[in-house]
């Protein structure tokens, strides 16, 4: 696990656009997985503002995003759906059928996660995984207790992760209670993984996770099965580690 330790939420969103950018400019095919929340938004302003400047193109990039709500419409506002679109897709070159999210409106649910499951593997595997992690270590949507071995599911959301969510809705009630979700098994398989990590209110989830102790009750400590990760974390999200020596400045 390399660390990347910068100064503030601007410079992660730079570091990982230079790493995106490296990949994309690079493969001659490309499988990234994208994901939601606060934390990525500034990256993708990052690449939509190279895609402009640069005409970086994203013509051999195939995109599969972690998570969605179940029950959203596509075209809510708070769907994952929109989000990718208004933050990235509209912006950038990437065909649309080269554009996956899971389904949370399928008649049949556990197809539905079977099928994206499949749709991954066809694609050959993620190359790039893009993640965020949760207060509670949550990666994508995987809570608590999730075995590592999981594939795409069905998840009950934890409170408190609705409760973080709900600043995007009109209230809580209106968060919803399910979400499809890549598994932790899924995220694994990926060849390389990207965790951003910004902000005091992450400082004790990250202190966890560098811990090193492999615990289902924390998701994102799966990652110290996987070979290939980076974590950039700005100072204040690194508040409470002590690794200096395996932090690369
Ligand atoms: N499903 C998403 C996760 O993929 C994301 O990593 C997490 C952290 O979000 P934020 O980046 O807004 O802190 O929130 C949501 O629950």
């Amino acid at each position: 696990m390399q660390i990347i330790r910068v100064e503030d939420y601007e410079d992660i969103s730079k570091k990982a656009t230079e790493i995106l950018l490296d990949r994309i400019r690079t493969a001659e095919k490309l499988v990234l997985g994208l994901a939601t929340g606060s934390t990525p938004v500034l990256t993708y302003q990052y690449l939509v503002k190279d895609h402009q400047e640069n005409q970086t193109s994203y013509q051999h990039v195939t995109s599969f995003n972690l998570d969605e709500y179940i029950g959203l419409p596509v075209e809510d506002p708070n769907s994952y759906h929109t989000f990718m679109d208004h933050h990235l897709f509209n912006h950038i070159d990437i065909p649309r059928e080269q554009i996956f999210l899971p389904n949370g409106l399928a008649d049949n649910q556990q197809q539905a996660c079977i099928d994206y499951e499949k749709q991954i593997q066809n694609h050959g595997g993620i190359d790039l995984q893009l993640l965020g992690i949760g207060s509670n270590g949550h990666i994508g949507f995987n809570e608590p207790g999730t075995p590592f071995d999981s594939a795409t599911h069905i998840v009950d959301l934890a409170e408190s992760t609705r409760k973080a969510n709900a600043r995007f809705f009109d209230s809580i009630e209106e968060v919803p209670k399910q979400a499809i979700t890549m598994g932790i098994g899924s995220i694994l398989r990926s060849k390389e993984i990207l965790l951003l990590v910004s902000g005091e209110k992450k400082s004790k989830a990250l202190a966890r996770l560098l811990e090193k102790q492999v615990d289902s009750q924390f998701p994102a400590s799966a990652l110290h099965h996987h070979a290939h990760v980076t974590i950039v974390a700005d100072k204040a999200a690194l508040q409470y580690t002590n690794e200096k020596s395996s932090v690369t400045q």
